[in-house]
């Protein structure tokens, strides 16, 4: 398997802190791979996933695509579609929902150029396969929890990542809205062949299509294995009980 995320004793640091928040992290993920994150509150999920994409100072290898991510971090980043975690847009927020999707097509753009009528046809199909383009006109604050996380899902998929990026994607969405997303998550991760990291808390919404849990805890990389062998596993089960 053609490996696509490569880490080799990775020691992240925060600014300021004098221990590193990872703490030598070896892991390979490989292309079409799904891999759910998982781990209890302040393990370095987040801090994971921002390492991978190549936005903090670290020690050891990191490799994406090959090439190492703090070296070329933006060329590595225009193939990668991140979502931060639950981000909600205040009511009064100026944009409306195409602003938001055909943001997605920026790094493609350029500073220096206007959207062209490939950039708004593929934030078109982009909303139309997140079953949004009903919403295109309206303003982005005025979204349910739902219907916002399958607006920023389409601004991704405009971008036409290699890698998805997803820090707990079903944080703030009710059960209906949770299997939705999911739904497309995966359709989305299959039908383009991608590689998804993903930070999930809840054992429900680990995806069927999901292939491995990293599991994390004070920095460290304590399980790596199918759900089938993981959520069952003493290890997983300890690593959420009190110290
Ligand atoms: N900007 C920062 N500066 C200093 N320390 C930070 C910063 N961001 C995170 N940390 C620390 O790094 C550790 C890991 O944080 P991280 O957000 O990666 O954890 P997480 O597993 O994603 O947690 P959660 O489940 O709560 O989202 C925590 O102890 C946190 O306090």
């Amino acid at each position: 398997m053609d490996m696509l995320i490569r880490l080799e004793n990775v020691h992240t640091f925060y600014d300021g802190e004098k221990n590193s928040t990872l703490k030598g992290i070896t892991l390979s993920i490989g292309a079409g791979e799904m891999v759910c994150v998982m781990g209890p509150n302040g393990a370095g999920k987040t801090t994971l996933l921002e390492t991978i994409n190549g936005i903090l100072p670290s020690t050891g290898r990191v490799e994406v695509f090959g090439r190492d991510a703090r070296r070329h971090g933006p060329e590595i980043r225009k193939d990668i579609g991140y979502m931060l975690q639950a981000k909600t847009f205040p009511e009064d927020t100026p944009y409306l929902v195409r602003d938001v999707v055909l943001m997605g097509r920026f790094g493609k753009i350029g500073m220096l150029r206007r959207p062209g009528r490939n950039d708004w046809n593929a934030a078109r199909d982009a909303a139309r396969f997140m079953e949004v383009d009903h919403l295109w006109d309206r303003p982005i604050g005025k979204l349910s929890g739902g219907q916002t996380q399958r607006v920023l899902l389409a601004r991704l998929l405009a971008k036409n990542p290699r890698i998805l990026l997803l820090d707990e994607p079903y944080s703030n969405l009710d059960c209906r809205a949770v299997e939705d997303v999911s739904r497309k998550i995966c359709t989305l991760h299959t039908r383009n062949k991608l590689t998804t990291v993903m930070v999930i808390h809840d054992t429900a919404h680990v995806p069927d299509i999901c292939d491995r849990i990293l599991l994390l805890k004070d920095g460290r990389l304590i399980g790596d294995a199918h759900p089938d062998v993981m959520l069952p596993s003493r290890t997983f089960r300890d690593a959420f009980a009190e110290a």
